[in-house]
């Protein structure tokens, strides 16, 4: 589409700062027709299935759509809170909660969320934070180890909002923070408030999502990402070489992903004797379907059917308030050199600011 046209430049506008948090997206309700339209929209995005879009089309509207719809939507029924899909839910909050840490230290910035598929979509809510004046905008995945089929594809719905605005804001990407001493420490502290309460393991799962192992062969570095995540959250915690396992969870079709699989994983642990397995998902910020019905239902029920005696899921991040100023911390960072806050003098310069405008629309009015 081509750049539409603007309001009349004003001189006095004061341009805010906004930190946009985007996540996956979920379905607007766990009944077949939602989730179909939920996965039409996530799995046409040749970011996420890269197989040629003619064959793929055949497929996703022949198989996937008609049989997977009804059945992922009686899992999401299984998981949906009074208030919606948690990953909205903890999505919503941890914006609100951010905005407010952020607002309490003096930063005046405006936190927004989005979701890549689905409802609030990027679209939307670009055009809000433009209508409302927020001229530096920092996109912030919700995901912490960069992949070319989730923090890409988010750049991609942002890029291609822009290609039909005329005036662009400034923009910020962050592009991952697997290692960040915030995120790690965030999740260090979650596992040792569970441990506190219930006792330790014999082995902690650290379970991601898979891709598929074609795009760690074609460069993503999505895979040596997420083991860094694990060996860094290995060492907060001191855990030695056999006490932790890095392994791929929500494999989707034939092809080989990345290894080795959750579920198997566990099943062959408590055949091995191992009786009590915790497992944490770090790779999610926010619990989900992925994490709530696939790892704290399906794989525990793999795990105790195979044998073992006691299997224990440690939440995601959502919004814990070590989280929350892990998020503040990491946003900040990328901030950094933008005003987030009332600036000294702001008074005089929206005076000048003002009249310069004034100025601007007399001599406009004479050219026209
Ligand atoms: C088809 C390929 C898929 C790739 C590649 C993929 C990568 C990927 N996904 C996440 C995070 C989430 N995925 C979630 C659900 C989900 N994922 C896929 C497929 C791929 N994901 C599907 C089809 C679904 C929908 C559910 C289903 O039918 O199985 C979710 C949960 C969303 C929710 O509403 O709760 C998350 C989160 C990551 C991080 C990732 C690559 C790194
Ligand atoms: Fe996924
Ligand atoms: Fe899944």
């Amino acid at each position: 589409m081509r750049p539409q046209p603007e309001p009349d430049y004003t001189h006095g506008s004061i341009a805010r700062t906004a930190i946009l948090l985007v996540n996956l997206g979920t379905p607007d309700a766990p009944d077949t027709p939602s989730v179909r339209r939920y996965l039409k929209q996530f799995l046409s995005d040749p970011r996420v299935v890269e197989i040629p879009r003619a064959v793929w089309s055949l497929i996703l509207h022949g198989v996937i759509l008609p049989f997977r719809s009804s059945k992922s939507a009686a899992k999401y029924a299984s998981i949906w809170t009074a208030e919606g899909s948690p990953l909205k839910l903890h999505t919503e909050r941890q914006a609100r909660l951010l905005r407010g840490y952020l607002g309490e230290r003096g930063h005046a910035v405006e936190v927004a969320y989005a979701m890549r598929y689905g409802n609030p979509s990027i679209d939307s809510v670009l055009d809000k934070l433009k209508a409302d004046g927020c001229d530096r905008i920092l996109v912030v995945p919700a995901y912490p180890q960069y992949s070319g089929t989730t923090t890409a594809s988010i750049w991609d719905a942002v890029f291609q909002h822009y290609a039909s605005v005329r005036n662009i804001p400034e923009l910020r990407l962050v592009k991952h923070y697997h290692d960040h001493a915030a995120y790690i420490d965030a999740l260090r502290d979650s596992i040792l408030d569970h441990w506190k309460t219930n006792g330790r393991p014999d082995k902690l799962l650290m379970s991601f999502h898979g891709v598929p192992k074609r795009t760690l062969m074609l460069g993503d570095p999505y895979h040596c990402e997420c083991h860094k995540t694990g060996r860094l959250l290995a060492a907060a915690l001191g855990l030695t070489a056999d006490q932790y396992l890095v392994t791929f969870q929500s494999r989707f079709g034939k092809a080989e992903w990345l290894q080795p699989y959750t579920a198997p994983t566990v099943a062959r642990l408590a055949k091995e004797g191992v009786r009590r397995i915790d497992v944490v998902c770090p790779g999610f910020t926010s619990d989900c379907l992925e994490t709530l019905e696939e790892i704290a239902m399906e794989v525990k029920q793999d795990f105790l059917v195979a044998g073992g005696k006691e299997f224990h899921y440690i939440p995601c991040l959502n919004e814990s308030s070590r989280w929350i100023a892990g998020m503040a911390d990491i946003a900040l960072q990328h901030l950094h050199g933008w005003p987030t806050g009332p600036e000294p003098g702001l008074r005089d310069r929206m005076a000048r600011d003002a009249q310069a405008s004034r100025e601007h629309a007399l001599a406009l009015g004479a050219e026209r």
